[in-house]
């Protein structure tokens, strides 16, 4: 990154922890965010960026305003507020520690499941952090083995076979369906999608809520399996990117109802800077307009499920194509349709909807050869 960090903070600013987020950047230098101020953060001082490059920074405020908000630099507002304004509901707490051990207002109750799910993904990162700084996550990601072409494998297989590409998800368990499987083995999983036609694999990550692991991620990328594996995880810091890289991965996912716009564009740069794809995950059709307004995205995931109520609806996806359908083709923007898919049906539906590609994980897990699954599903074997 060309960005100059030039010291000019005032003396009475001098010790407030600060973290710089560099929107612009590709990825050279290391970049210091919000997560940053958990700890791992010795150059966080007050600094300031050259706002004519594009950075942006954001400082920990130190009691002379709000002491318990993330602030933006140039704009003087919170980072939750900046959310907020985009009409993300999900709260970020920028704590190194879970809620439950504050005290008194720090005491936070997260308001449902997904923002439990970030707050609790924001000490575990800043934890990550703290052990393998970026520095030395950017250096193993160079020598992970070269990316895969997620998006080509999607393509080939939707014009092989005229249906929906699938993304096949290794998924042991999830908070809204609990244990999806006793015999979890992901490396037979990933096998037996890969030979019965999946284009592409979904290695959850996320080790609290869905039972699964970067281990996982690794063990898949090393076992012979040819498909693009997808890092499912709750991406809230460029960090997992270059981690999930080293780990194998070939794309990420970005879910527009935890990231501001100005996190994605930055984390698609770092993505397409990697090599890597990126799954831009939307639910309704605020998500959508402001994701279509992002340039460079190239896969969109239209969520059947809400991920802050579980409520789940397939017509989801048929609605949104119908009232974006245009500027998503003129854009040249695949769609893949995720979550509560089960039937040949249900395949159709959304394909007559428009979408390139499905996401599937709980039909597929939940039979005895989730290989074999896949030809039930799309009501014929698949062509690999
Ligand atoms: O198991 P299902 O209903 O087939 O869904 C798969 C996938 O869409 C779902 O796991 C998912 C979609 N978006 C997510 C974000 C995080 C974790 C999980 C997900």
């Amino acid at each position: 990154m060309q960005s100059s960090i030039l010291a000019a903070a005032s003396a009475s600013r001098a010790s407030v922890p600060a973290t710089v987020f560099s929107p612009l950047s590709a990825t050279s230098r290391p970049v210091l965010r919000t997560g940053d101020i958990a700890g791992a953060c010795p150059a966080a001082r007050a600094v300031r960026c050259s706002a004519a490059e594009g950075s942006v920074l954001y400082r920990l405020d130190d009691g002379m305003f709000n002491s318990s908000e993330v602030i933006q630099w140039e704009s003087g507002k919170s980072i939750n507020a900046i959310a907020a304004a985009q009409g993300i509901r999900i709260r970020r707490r920028c704590r190194p520690r879970y809620p439950s051990e504050g005290v008194g207002a720090d005491r936070a109750v997260p308001r449902n499941i997904l923002e439990q799910i970030i707050w609790d993904k924001e000490v575990e990162v800043s934890q990550r952090k703290a052990k393998t700084p970026l520095h030395k996550v950017m250096e193993s990601a160079e020598h992970a083995p070269s990316p895969k072409d997620f998006i080509g494998a999607l393509d080939v297989a939707r014009r092989r076979n005229g249906l929906p590409a699938l993304i096949a998800e290794v998924k042991k368990a999830s908070p809204s369906k609990g244990l999806l499987r006793e015999h979890f083995n992901p490396v037979e999983i990933a096998h037996a999608y890969e030979k019965n036609g999946a284009a592409c694999l979904s290695i959850l990550t996320d080790e609290k809520h869905f039972q699964g692991s970067f281990e996982n991620l690794e063990t898949v990328r090393n076992s012979g399996v040819n498909c693009p594996l997808l890092c499912k995880e709750f991406v809230i810091d460029v960090w997992q990117i270059y981690y999930a890289r080293s780990k194998g991965a070939d794309a990420v996912l970005l879910i527009a109802a935890v990231l501001p716009d100005l996190d994605i564009k930055y984390m698609l740069r770092v993505c397409r800077s990697l090599g890597m794809a990126a799954l831009v995950e939307v639910h309704d059709e605020r998500e959508l307009d402001r994701v279509l307004k992002i340039n460079g995205v190239q896969l969109i995931g239209i969520n059947n499920r809400s991920l802050g109520t579980f409520e789940l609806d397939t017509a989801n996806t048929k609605m949104l194509l119908e009232k974006r359908g245009d500027i998503i083709r003129k854009k040249q923007i695949q769609v893949v349709s995720e979550s509560g898919l089960f039937t040949p049906n249900d395949i159709a539906y959304v394909q007559n909807a428009g979408v390139s590609a499905v996401l599937v994980g709980e039909s597929l897990l939940t039979q005895e050869d989730p290989g074999r699954a896949i030809a039930g599903l799309f009501g014929k074997e698949l062509l690999h």
